[in-house]
């Protein structure tokens, strides 16, 4: 059962089932549906997965979650790991240091880490609702990869209509162009004036406000949201944690049972969250090395304890997924280790005061956990040009891990490093810091041009995206995405009735 990150409203259902929390994920007073309690994971765990699959294992884990979706649901859902790039092993884990592994979490659809859960995720909502005969709006915020993974997952999908904020100028080309070339009729891409946190703050005003709701549901929609404010996310974002782990045993890195570090790039923390509840169910983890670009915000809140807004601007970046100041998953670390009451204080100080602090005790019960440290731009184009030089190409979110690798590690022991996206959707950033030039390419150029130069192959799905008309073009200010919304689902409406 889930239970709720800022307490219950005495309105809303104190306990809920897992297909209700990632139905209507919105919960008290703005709050969070986390899990009642986690499952746990023994030493007899890891022996037997090690000689199972990826999927094998997310159906097991799944399982120990007891969640209430029916068990064929979960092997169709899961069964869309095939589609990736090696089925066999979706995730591979590949050694670039004696002591360093990349989890390379990217070979899905959309090139990111996010089509792990987004892609499951997506057939269990979107079967859920077919089964209880409802219609949905699922809204998604992006700084760049979710946005892509939600248009994916459920385009086409009966049900269901989809809407997606991105920050115009907030991310990469063929980002934005994942998400303008959509051609399902049941999704709708708006740029908005402004940048990721604008656009996650819509998505949770509207989420939880009620009048929105109201009108929804006079057209017999109801609200639910693909990011990983949902909890739908976060389980499938456990899993491959987990799994690195086993294939470290797998390929004989480490002794069962002996720890690891893990490295996270971290943007709205649902990555380093999932890290988190893997080792609370026994994953053998040391620390959760949390690595930023300058927008550094969760480097403070763990070095210091402070979560300050007050004087910061978001600033882009080359790693604009990363782009991000209000850290949405943050919010259910907070309540596993300090309560609700403590969890609602924080949250609604920051959104009054746009400041909170932890205590020392506090701190120290966070920095049990994680450890943090961040990079600029420059710091992201030498790794990639250093460990191109030996080889190996990792995208520019990537490569701010190595900063933790480098300044965190305290003990020796092995470090998976989590790849978060594939570096074709930062061609440009990849061509300067291969080059070590400032020139301004065009992601066409840089894609061709990396292409031949490294002898790597791009995705199909990459290089059509140049060819495919722009269907979504409107960028609008946040006073009229409502608006928008309406207009589109008036219009899927009619359709529907023809
Ligand atoms: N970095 C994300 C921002 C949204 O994160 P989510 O995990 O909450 O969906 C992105 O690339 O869109």
């Amino acid at each position: 059962m889930f239970i709720e990150t800022r307490g219950n409203d005495g309105i809303k259902p104190q306990k809920v089932p897992f297909s209700y929390a990632i139905l209507h994920p919105s919960a008290s007073f703005g709050g969070l549906y986390v899990p009642e309690t986690l499952p746990k994971l023994d030493a007899h765990f890891f022996e037997n997965a090690a000689k199972k699959s990826y999927k094998e294992i997310t159906l097991d884990i799944l399982n120990l979650f007891q969640i209430d979706i029916e068990k064929e649901v979960m092997q169709k859902a899961v069964a869309l790991y095939d589609a990736f790039d090696d089925a066999h092993e979706p995730t591979p884990l590949v050694q670039i240091e004696d002591d360093l592994f990349v989890n390379e979490l990217y070979h899905g659809p959309t090139r990111a880490f996010k089509d792990m859960a987004l892609q499951p995720f997506g057939y269990i909502l979107s079967h859920l609702a077919q089964k209880l005969n409802e219609k949905y709006l699922i809204l998604a915020a992006t700084s760049g990869d979710t946005g892509p993974a939600t248009l994916d997952t459920f385009a086409n999908k009966p049900n269901i209509n989809v809407v997606c904020l991105y920050p115009d100028g907030g991310t990469s080309d063929v980002q934005r162009l994942q998400m303008t070339t959509q051609t399902s009729t049941n999704v709708k891409v708006l740029g908005i004036h402004g940048n990721f946190d604008d656009a996650q703050s819509a998505l949770k005003t509207l989420l939880a406000s009620s009048t929105f709701k109201e009108a929804l549901e006079a057209k017999e929609i109801k609200l639910s949201a693909a990011n990983s404010v949902n909890f739908g996310r976060i389980i499938f974002q456990i899993i491959y944690h987990i799994y690195a782990y086993i294939a470290l045993l797998k390929q004989e890195k480490i002794k069962n049972g002996h720890p690891f570090y893990t490295i996270i790039p971290s943007g709205n923390f649902g990555n380093a969250l999932g890290a988190y509840y893997a080792k609370k169910m026994g994953l053998p983890i040391e620390k959760i090395l949390i690595a930023s670009n300058i927008n550094n915000i969760l480097t403070d809140l763990i070095t210091t304890g402070v979560y300050d807004l007050r004087h910061r601007h978001l600033l882009q970046t080359t790693s604009p997924a990363m782009d991000i100041l209000i850290s949405s998953n943050v919010e259910r670390v907070l309540f596993d280790k300090f309560g609700a009451s403590r969890t609602k204080a924080c949250m609604e100080a920051l959104k009054e005061e746009k400041i909170y602090t932890l205590n020392a005790d506090e701190l120290a019960l966070l920095r049990e956990d994680f450890e943090a440290v961040y990079c600029d731009d420059s710091f992201g184009k030498e790794q990639i040009h250093h460990y191109a030089n030996k080889g190996y190409i990792m995208d520019p979110h990537t490569a701010t891990c190595l900063k933790a690798y480098q300044a965190l590690k305290a003990k020796p022991l092995p470090c998976v490093l989590c790849s978060t996206a594939e570096w074709t959707k930062f061609a440009p950033t990849m061509m300067n810091a291969l080059n070590q030039d400032t020139k301004k390419y065009s992601d066409k150029e840089a894609l061709v041009g990396i292409e031949h130069s490294l002898h790597v192959k791009i995705p199909a799905s990459i290089h059509a995206l140049f060819n495919q008309p722009v269907i979504h073009d409107k960028v609008v200010h946040k006073e009229a995405i409502e608006a928008e919304i309406f207009e589109f689902l008036n219009l899927t409406c009619k359709k529907e009735c023809k």
